[in-house]
Formats: C-alpha cells, sequence, structure tokens
C-alpha cells in the first residue's frame, strides 16, 4: 500500500514491476454522502492517512492543526484534513466539493466530498455526475434520515448504481448487529425503490477503525469486506451499454493540406479502421481511414481512449458533432423529457432561452413545461411552475436545433446535459436526458410561396419590431400611439400590441408571477414574428422587464429588423404620474408583483434608442423613433 520503499535493497524490477502496476491499475471514482457530523470527514480522512497518501507537509499542518482546532484532545483530528478551509470550518459545515487522491497496490480512488448540509446539493451533484461508487453514511444512533434518502436519490438519479452504505458509530450502539440490520433493510428498500442494483452495507467506526482498513473483530457477525477492501475490489465498469461506437467531436485538427483529423475521447463502443462512420447531424458517411494517437496508430480504440480519426472521404464536421457506428447510430432529436436539478439562484422559468451543453456541443434550449417537480426528500411528484435553487424537476425541453444523444442510462456523455445563464454564463442545472418527444418528428415547416419579402414589397416597406420596453406609465403606450398615428399618415402598414390589449384575450390566461412574465413576453414575441412575416411594421408595448425575454425576442428576427426602445423614465417619475392609479394600490399592499416596487426591472443595456421622458415631450421622442426607422 502507499509509495514504494525504494531502498537500495529493492530489486530495480520489483520497482519497475511496481511502477507498472501502479500505471496500469484501474481507477475508481467515489462519493461520500453523509454530513460532516455522520463522520464522512473522518473516514476520508482516515482512509488517506492509512493508505500513506498524505505528504509530509500536510501531516505537519494537521498536527499542528489538530493542536489548535481539533476536538479531540490534541490526536490528530481527521476530519481537518476535509474541512480544508476556515470558513467552512467556522461554520462546522464543508461547503464545496473537495477531490482526494488517493491509491493502494490495487487501485487508484479519486473521492469527491460531497457536503451533508442541506442547501448544497448542487455541490453533491457535481461529484456524483462522474462518480462510479457512492459512500453513504449513516450514524447507527439515528438511523436513515431525509438527507440519507436525498443523497441516494441524487445519487440514482446521476447514474450511480454502487452503494456502500456505511453504517458508522457502531462503537456508540455496542456492535449490536439489530441495530445493523434494522437500518440495512430500511436502505435495501430505499435502495430497490430508487433503481440502485448493488448494495454493499458494512458495519463502521471510523473512529476506531473498525472495518475501515480490515475487518473488525468487534464485529464477529459480519462477513463482508471492510470499506477499503470493497473499494479495492468492487466491480463498477458499467459495462457494454449496448450501443455502438460514439466519438463527440472536440476538435478539428488540421495541421496542413494534407491531414484532417477528428480528435475526441471514444464515449462508447469501439472503432476500428474500415469501419462504416455517419457524422450526425449532417448524416453524412465514411469509413475510418486511421486511428493516430500520440504513441503511433492504433488497431484499435474503445471507450474512454482518446484518440484522432482520418476518414476516407472528405467531409465536413466541426466541433460538436458527433461520429457513430453507421450500423447503429444514435437519435436526433431537439424535443426531450429530461430530468434536471436547479443549481441557479434564479429561479428555473420555462420559455426562457438558456445554453445547454451536451458532449461537445452547445445550443440554446428552453423548458417548454415543468410536469412536475420531485421532493427529493420522498421522492414525490410535486405541481411546479418553476425550479428554485436545489430542487429537482422533471420537464420537457426544446432545443434550437437537433442533436444526436443518448438516454443517460445508456452514456452519460451523451445523455448528461448542463445548462447555462446567458447573461451571467454561470452553470444553472445538470440534467439526464430520458428520451426523446415524439412530436418533434412529426411537425414538419410547411413551405410558403408567398414570403415575407414579397408580402412586404407589395406595402413598398421593410418589415420591423419596434419593442418599446419601460415601467408602467413611462409612456411606452403614449409614445408608441404617436410613431403609429404618423407612420400611418405617411402610408405605413402598421400594427400595435399593447400588453394591456393583449392580455385580455390571448395572454388572459397570465398574470404576474415572473413566469407568466416571461409566457407572456414569448407568446407576444412570436406574434410579432407572425406579423413581421406578414410584411407588417409591428410596434410592440410591454413592460417586458427581463433582459434574456427581450434578447429572446431580438433573436426571432434576422439582424436590423428587431428596434428595441427604451422608454427612459425613473421609478419616481413613473409613480408620481400613476395614470391608472396602480403605484398607490401596489405600495398600499393590494397589489403584488408590481414592477418597479416589488418584481424587477432589468435595463436595457444596448437599447438602439433610449428616450428620456423627462427632459423630452413624447412628440418630439416619437420623432426620433421615426427618423430611426426611416434613415
Ligand atoms: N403587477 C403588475 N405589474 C406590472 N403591471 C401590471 C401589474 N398588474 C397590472 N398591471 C398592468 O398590466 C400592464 C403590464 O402588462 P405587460 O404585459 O406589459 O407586462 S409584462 O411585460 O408581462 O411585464 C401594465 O400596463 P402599462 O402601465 O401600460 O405598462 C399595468 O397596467
Ligand atoms: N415625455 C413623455 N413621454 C410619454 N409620456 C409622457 C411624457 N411626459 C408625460 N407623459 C405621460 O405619462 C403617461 C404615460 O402613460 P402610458 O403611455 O400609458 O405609459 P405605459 O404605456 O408605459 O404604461 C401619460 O399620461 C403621458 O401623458
Amino acid at each position: 500500500m502507499g509509495a514504494p520503499t525504494t531502498t537500495s535493497e529493492t530489486a530495480a524490477s520489483e520497482v519497475a514491476a511496481y511502477l507498472q502496476r501502479h500505471e496500469t491499475k484501474g481507477l475508481l471514482r467515489f462519493i461520500t454522502c453523509g454530513s460532516v457530523d455522520d463522520g464522512k470527514s473522518t473516514l476520508i480522512g482516515r482512509l488517506l492517512f492509512e493508505s500513506r497518501a498524505l505528504f509530509d507537509d500536510q501531516l505537519s499542518a494537521l498536527e499542528s492543526d489538530s493542536r489548535r482546532h481539533g476536538t479531540r484532545n490534541g490526536e490528530i483530528d481527521y476530519a481537518l484534513l476535509l474541512d480544508g478551509l476556515s470558513a467552512e470550518r467556522e461554520q462546522g459545515i464543508t461547503i464545496d466539493v473537495a477531490y482526494r487522491f488517493f491509491s493502494t497496490d490495487k487501485r487508484k480512488f479519486i473521492v469527491a466530498d460531497c457536503p451533508g448540509h442541506e442547501q448544497y446539493t448542487r455541490n453533491m451533484a457535481t461529484g456524483a455526475s462522474t462518480a462510479d461508487v457512492a459512500v453513504v453514511l449513516v450514524d447507527a444512533r439515528k438511523g436513515l434520515l431525509a438527507q440519507t434518502r436525498r443523497h441516494s436519490y441524487i445519487a440514482s438519479l446521476l447514474g450511480i448504481r454502487h452503494v456502500l452504505l456505511a453504517v458508522n458509530k457502531m462503537d456508540l450502539v455496542g456492535f449490536d448487529f439489530a441495530v445493523f440490520d434494522e437500518i440495512v433493510a430500511g436502505y435495501r428498500e430505499l435502495a430497490a425503490q430508487l433503481g440502485i442494483a448493488h448494495v454493499q452495507a458494512v458495519p463502521l467506526s471510523a473512529l476506531q477503525g473498525d472495518n475501515l482498513m480490515q475487518r473488525s473483530a468487534n464485529t464477529p457477525w459480519y462477513d463482508g469486506p471492510s470499506v477499503l477492501e470493497y473499494l479495492e475490489n468492487v466491480d463498477a465498469t458499467r459495462g457494454a451499454s449496448g450501443i455502438g461506437f460514439r466519438l463527440p467531436v472536440q476538435w478539428v485538427n488540421r495541421p496542413d493540406q494534407d491531414f484532417r483529423g477528428f480528435a475526441g475521447t471514444v464515449a462508447a463502443g469501439s472503432v476500428k479502421p474500415g469501419d462504416d462512420i455517419v457524422v450526425l447531424p449532417s448524416g453524412r458517411r465514411s469509413k475510418v481511414a486511421r486511428i493516430v494517437t500520440a504513441g503511433g496508430d492504433l488497431d484499435l480504440a474503445g471507450e474512454g481512449q482518446a484518440v484522432t480519426l482520418t476518414l476516407q472521404d472528405e467531409l465536413d464536421i466541426s466541433r460538436g458533432d458527433v461520429i457513430a457506428d453507421a450500423h447503429k447510430p444514435p437519435q436526433v432529436s431537439d424535443q426531450f423529457a429530461a430530468h434536471m436539478l436547479w443549481m441557479g439562484d434564479q429561479a428555473l422559468l420555462p420559455g426562457r432561452p438558456y445554453w445547454l451543453k451536451i458532449g461537445t456541443r452547445t445550443v440554446s434550449a428552453s423548458v417548454t413545461e415543468i410536469k412536475h417537480k420531485i421532493d427529493v426528500n420522498t421522492q414525490e411528484p410535486l405541481a411546479a411552475k418553476h425550479l428554485e435553487l436545489n430542487e429537482v424537476g422533471y420537464c420537457n425541453l426544446y432545443l434550437d436545433q437537433p442533436v444526436p444523444f443518448e438516454a443517460y442510462a445508456d452514456s452519460r456523455t451523451l445523455g448528461g446535459f448542463i445548462l447555462i445563464d446567458r447573461q451571467s454564463n454561470a452553470t444553472v442545472a445538470a440534467g439526464t436526458l430520458e428520451f426523446a418527444l415524439r412530436r418533434a418528428g412529426n411537425i414538419h415547416w410547411q413551405h410558403l410561396d408567398v414570403d415575407k419579402t414579397a408580402r412586404a414589397r407589395i406595402k413598398g416597406q421593410k418589415p420591423r419590431v419596434l419593442w418599446f420596453t419601460g415601467l408602467s406609465g413611462s409612456g411606452k403606450s403614449t409614445i408608441a400611439n404617436l410613431v403609429d398615428k404618423r407612420l400611418h399618415g405617411l402610408g405605413y402598414h402598421t400594427f400595435i400590441l399593447d400588453g394591456d390589449n393583449v392580455r385580455h384575450g390571448l395572454n388572459k390566461d397570465l398574470g404576474f408571477t415572473d413566469e407568466d412574465r416571461v409566457e407572456n413576453i414569448r407568446r407576444v414575441a412570436e406574434v410579432a414574428k407572425l406579423m413581421a412575416d406578414a410584411g407588417l411594421i409591428v410596434l410592440v408595448s410591454f413592460i417586458s422587464p427581463f433582459r434574456a425575454e427581450r434578447r429572446m425576442a431580438r433573436e426571432l428576427f434576422a439582424p436590423g429588423e428587431f428596434v428595441e426602445v427604451f422608454i427612459d423614465t425613473p421609478l419616481a417619475v413613473a409613480e408620481e404620474r400613476d395614470v391608472k392609479g396602480l403605484y398607490a394600490k401596489a405600495r398600499a399592499g393590494q397589489l403584488r408583483n408590481f414592477t418597479g416596487i416589488d418584481s424587477p426591472y432589468e435595463i436595457p443595456e444596448a437599447a438602439e434608442l433610449q428616450l428620456d421622458t423627462v427632459s423630452d415631450p413624447a412628440e418630439h421622442l416619437a420623432q426620433r423613433v421615426i427618423d430611426f426607422l426611416l434613415d
């Protein structure tokens, strides 16, 4: 175990053999779930310590830390190894995923230490997404807790099929078999519900070391492996998933005219020179010419290997494409049912576009429907209009272009995705694709002979969307009306979509929650698009308070077609005007979610026009819009 003893009497060949073993020995990634109180940090600290993975300087730091902070009378406190940051220590919780490395003669290990605090489900998901085994810690005195269910659920959601149930603190229950047995029976029931196929339960005292490295004499009734034996021997290989060869292209390697290689890591199956392949989503076919690696060409490459393929034909392939077995290709779709764990500080709002990253591909995506959210403590489905931080939802997703994919159960690489906020670039969700929605393939674009250009030409104008945004009472309707009247007078074909009016008909089912506003704007943007397709100049006058939806609206149109007009009126001025008496009501608490009072307005950052209604009269501002349009 640990580093080889490189003393002079160690034969050189033994060292070579050791290094060889070390090079080729397998890697197991696991996560630990449970709280600091359950003894999680002690367990990992001790595993690391006893496998001699610690460097000397870490050790001496540990000893002095133990004297300062330790809770164990100057003895080494293993928990301090993991609760690395002092801020975390002060809170008494571990707040981030800490990755640790250690090795024994048999295996190398990467352990993701996942915090047990209620709020940090997202950290656990981060660790779980790459792990093969979850070590779930339970305090023998407390038994299974809500967090045990939650952690196990998230582990199963992210594809972990092997659980080591560590029933810790057995010393505090007198190594009583009955206590252990009851906890294990309860857990097996839970595991069956969650579809966790393999559970090994170990009666443990992480603190005293019982059944940690070796089996303990204190549990004569237990004949299973110690924690370390289990970790060293568990076969957590996923086995062939049955899907064919898949290579998500990471980059195209084209050093000169003669060489064109497609580099990536084999996500599933294996490949040989001469194999028939198909490139998706384009559907173009060829055969593998060579499998190139830094160490020379290969005759065969399998899952997990990083390679560069060259093909027999010149195909146009770019990053994000998937090269696949032509006889067993993946499905391609743009609509999915998916589970998502929400990690954003702002709630998930259906209809809002996010970036979706799957494999090596990034596309725009939105949630069309949250079917339900799932209580992570009980796995019960609950009705939901949005998802908050740490909530799990089952959703329908719509992508702006079709992507090749696999069900997550078959491939973590081609079935797992993350969502990224388009403003902040923060990762806001981790998700698993379940299946493609059939309707995607059944709806086709109807070709229209008379197109937008033809319709606009006959009207003698260019279609435009003038998008007026601003607070209630800022002056959107007043200015839009003036612009409309003048354009009409000049013979242009126009139409006004006004929030107050559209909300009486098409959108009468919507209120003023964030999610209803997102849907409100999505629908009106689609209507504006139809009107622009009809060749009209459309004036849209909605508060449209969120940048993300204004951007979504903009992206529906050709460059230059969408003109954002920010009616810039300070809240105090709009409130002073209070044309409809709504501000007074909102201030009196009779109207909830009122923009500017208890619902946000996100000021445009790059509007084509910014109109200051304090310094300029409405007529003047309307003329500026006309001048911009007719310029
Ligand atoms: N809670 C709350 N917040 C904001 N506005 C409210 C609210 N309740 C009713 N109203 C009236 O609805 C009009 C705004 O509707 P919009 O469709 O433009 O709003 S949004 O774009 O979906 O935010 C808005 O019209 P304008 O004053 O013309 O902007 C209000 O008259
Ligand atoms: N410069 C200005 N531009 C637009 N409206 C103004 C201006 N100055 C005062 N107002 C008044 O402010 C009010 C704006 O109301 P409205 O146009 O209904 O706003 P919104 O449609 O944004 O809710 C009107 O009563 C209008 O006469």
